[in-house]
């Protein structure tokens, strides 16, 4: 471990389930590979929002940088040790595994759903650091818990601390849940879906409140979203980045302004046409897609997952998988044989309905 590691690294990380095939259980169980190959390091303070549509495989992506998830392949490491050998206690691991579980919190969609609907605020916010910081007294506990609550807009704290969660509204859960996450004092937060189930008017205030907070505790930030305009807005303000999942594959990386400005990817073109709420510029009528149909995870297409869909696929991308290329001279990455002015992929020829013009469609 050094102080330069990142908070986490995941290094070609995989993440297959088997589920079973159908009606019949002698059948082999098919595999849902939800994660392929993705690679990601988060350093300290720094904020990564992931979008992609339902089923690309964000919530278990983020699920293994927080060591939630084993990856059946491809490593991942908190301050270069990793989590998993940790968790089997290995003799030479360098951070004990309750540091790292310490150290890497969540919040998730409902926080309801994490909260015990018989014990108040309070004695929820407890437990965790009972565990956690043993040495703290009751009164040094409860001191801790009520600055918290107040610096989280819960005020009168005192009054707070007493609710149980059913006399919570949606965005004061999610607020509870913010609080036990940070009185773990932790490196990373992932937030899953963290504002989808507020309303609108609620979810600014909310990333805002995650903003200012990130800020003034350097904790770093693994946001998931499928909506592009809440993940933009994250990531834009924490002068972070953004992640473009899909199928599976992290197609596309880099500063949020940058990605939105000059995005690499066909399918980040995509989610781009279709969030007019960006408000980035006059979108086209049709969606920039040869296929509006999302193909299965448990078969993803060959080569380029997203040829089946791209207005620009030739028989090169059906045959062959993108690296992921440098964009510029950045940290912008996208998987896409255009970037690559030396790729077969310019003497193939384009599948029915494509074409290799770029004619931002
Ligand atoms: N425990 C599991 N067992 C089997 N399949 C799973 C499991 N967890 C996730 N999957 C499958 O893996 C794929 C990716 O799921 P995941 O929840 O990571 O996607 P997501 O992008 O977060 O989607 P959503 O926004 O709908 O939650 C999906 O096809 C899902 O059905």
């Amino acid at each position: 471990m050094s102080v330069d590691d990142p908070v986490v690294s995941l290094e070609n990380v995989e993440v297959h389930f088997e589920q079973e095939s159908g009606f019949n259980p002698f059948d082999d169980p098919e595999t849902v590979r939800a994660v392929d190959g993705v690679d990601l390091e988060i350093p300290e303070n720094d904020v990564v929002a992931i979008v992609g549509e339902s089923g690309s495989g964000k919530t278990t992506i983020g699920k293994a940088a927080v060591g939630l998830q084993k990856p059946t392949g491809g490593s991942v490491k908190f301050r270069g040790q990793d989590i998993w050998e940790a968790k089997r206690r290995f003799s030479n691991s360098s951070i004990p595994y309750d540091e790292i579980r310490r150290s890497l919190q969540i919040i998730h969609q409902d926080p309801g759903s994490s909260l015990n609907p018989h014990r108040t605020v309070e004695a929820s916010l407890a437990e965790p650091l009972k565990k956690h910081q043993a040495d703290l007294g009751p009164e040094d506990r409860e001191a801790r818990i009520l600055a918290m609550l107040d610096r989280v807009g819960m005020s009168p704290p005192h009054d707070y601390a007493r609710r149980y969660p059913h006399q919570l509204s949606g965005g004061e859960k999610q607020r509870v849940a913010l609080v036990r996450a940070l009185l773990m004092n932790p490196d990373l937060i992932l937030a899953d879906e963290a504002v989808s189930a507020l309303d609108v008017s609620l979810r600014v205030e909310v990333m805002d409140l995650m903003l200012d907070l990130q800020a003034q505790f350097d904790t770093s930030f693994l946001f998931i979203s499928h909506d592009l305009s809440n993940a933009r807005y994250l990531a834009e303000h924490a002068d972070g980045r953004l992640g473009v999942m899909y199928l599976g594959e992290l197609v596309e990386l880099g500063k949020a302004e940058e990605v939105l400005r000059n995005p690499q990817h066909p399918y980040t073109k995509v989610l781009k046409w279709a969030t007019p709420s960006l408000g980035l510029e006059e979108g086209a009528a049709e969606p920039p897609v040869r296929e509006i149909d999302i193909p299965d995870p448990i078969d993803p297409p060959s080569g380029c997952r997203f040829h089946t869909r791209c207005p620009y696929a030739t028989e090169y991308c059906r045959e062959s998988t993108p690296d992921r290329r440098s964009v510029g001279e950045g940290t912008h990455r996208a998987s896409c044989f255009r970037l690559d002015v030396g790729s077969d992929y310019w003497r193939s020829d384009p599948l029915e309905g494509a074409s290799l013009e770029a004619d931002e469609r």
